[in-house]
């Protein structure tokens, strides 16, 4: 017999399985986005909807994990603070709870439904650990740090980005909505395509023939600020699956050579069907053993265009990836931002005279974006820095981002980007 569900679908088998997961997630031994797919992979008869609440449920836990172990006490297990986040976050009635609680949880419900709670903390209110609060208000105020946790807890829209190969945007558009798929232009980037609501789409035929793939608007911004040419020598230098190297490859029309660098050869192994997919044949997946490979040495000189798209602390995508907050650290990022420097430099040095390298990152945090600008452009003369704001202009993207661009969720409604053009002088 299946179990009793109650109004909000759950049953009492998915909320222990849910509290198990949740149970692994804030072991902070993994990222809850790996700990999530594992889960599923292993439970595949699980439903959509079942799927989804678990998934749901983790999120909204670790987005508000501060303010819940407030409500449900510093000790708190994983089950109360699941039961915690869906009474008071979720504001499920009393009813919801009977056929999936005992009754001694019940009473305990009823005692946190009830329970009044002082304001706290700045960083209380923003739901972010003391040192991440104090970072990020050196760049705002206190109500703009608050305005910025509060939309870095929202999920994130849906975005595509289309492939000038194979389609162009419009064509894209009519294609998804005469299939019932609400969506519309993107405001940032001109290849984007933003949906209203989030539809699995890795089975639909414009897919499946590369006509499109999924990418933040924002990161998408940073393919236009790297702007490559048709038959240019193109360096992505951290590539990882290779978000940005299709759209790179892309632009340049597969002509040309992209070399795709990363250390990882697990993400450079998801790039190969996705390149075949998009119709790519300039693209050059590199394993490197460290920024100062023979193979990177060997290419010395010759990039026209080179991107840094660095690890980095993430703290961008909360959206996305809500735990970073929790995992991440002082020293976490002490160590991000030695390692971003020494990658921008080796870098650097396969920018030909004239060229261009860009720097990126997907973090809010001053030392892992101007601080490592700053740091390489006092120690590389050679290199100048290049307006983003007019290297977007030329290309007729209208966006009032100075120097440096900077994307935030509360502004640009995507994920938090920074990016730093430079450029080594002629000659
Ligand atoms: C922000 S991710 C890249 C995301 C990717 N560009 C995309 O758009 O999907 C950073 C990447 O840098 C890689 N990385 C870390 N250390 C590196 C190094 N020393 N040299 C090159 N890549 C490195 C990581 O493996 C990771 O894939």
């Amino acid at each position: 017999m299946a179990p009793k569900v109650n109004a909000a679908g759950v049953s009492r088998p998915l909320l222990v399985q849910a509290t198990q997961v949740l149970g692994a997630v804030l072991s902070m031994e993994h990222p809850a986005d790996a700990v999530l797919s594992r889960h599923f992979r292993e439970n595949h008869a699980l439903g959509q909807r079942d799927r989804a609440f678990v998934a749901e449920a983790i999120y909204g836990v670790l987005r508000r994990l501060r303010w819940l172990h407030r409500l449900a006490g510093a000790e708190a297990t994983a089950r109360q603070l699941l039961l915690a986040w869906l009474a008071r976050g979720e504001g499920w009635p009393m009813r919801h709870f009977e056929d999936v609680t005992s009754p001694a949880e019940r009473e305990w419900i009823a005692g946190l439904k009830a329970q009044d709670m002082d304001e706290g903390s700045l960083a209380e209110r923003a739901d972010l650990p003391d040192w991440l609060a104090e970072r990020l208000l050196a760049g705002t105020d206190e109500a703009g740090l608050l305005a910025l946790a509060h939309s870095l807890n929202r999920p994130a829209p849906l975005d595509l980005r289309a492939n000038l190969i194979k389609t162009d945007r419009d064509a894209l558009l009519a294609r998804l909505k005469a299939d019932g798929i609400a969506a519309e232009a993107g405001a940032l980037s001109p290849q984007a395509i933003r949906l209203a609501g989030k539809p699995a789409l890795q089975k639909h035929p414009a897919f499946l023939d590369g006509s499109f793939e999924v990418q933040d608007q924002g990161s998408q911004l940073l393919g236009f600020l790297v702007q490559p040419k048709r038959g240019e020598m193109v360096v992505d230098f951290c590539a990882g699956a290779g978000g940005k190297t299709l759209q790179l490859g892309a632009m340049m029309r597969s002509t040309g050579r992209l070399y795709a660098f990363d250390v990882s050869e697990r993400r450079l192994a998801k790039l190969k069907p996705r390149m075949a997919r998009a119709g790519l044949s300039n693209v050059h997946p590199t394993v490197i053993a460290h920024e100062n490979d023979a193979k990177v040495k060997r290419l010395a000189g010759k990039a026209d265009r080179v991107l840094v798209d660095a690890p980095c602390s993430g703290l961008g995508t909360l959206r996305r990836n809500p735990d970073l907050k929790w995992r991440q650290s002082p020293e976490s990022v002490a160590e991000m931002v030695a390692k971003q420097g020494g990658i921008l430099a080796s870098a650097a040095r396969l920018v030909r005279p004239g060229g261009r390298l860009v720097y990126a990152t997907c973090s809010l945090l001053a030392e892992e974006n101007d601080g490592v600008v700053d740091a390489f452009l006092a120690a590389h003369p050679e290199f100048r820095e290049v307006s983003a704001q007019e290297v977007l202009a030329k290309q007729d993207i209208a966006l009032e981002t100075g120097t440096r661009l900077r994307l935030s969720p509360v502004e640009h409604d995507t994920d938090g980007f920074f990016a730093a053009v430079l450029e080594r002088n002629a000659g």
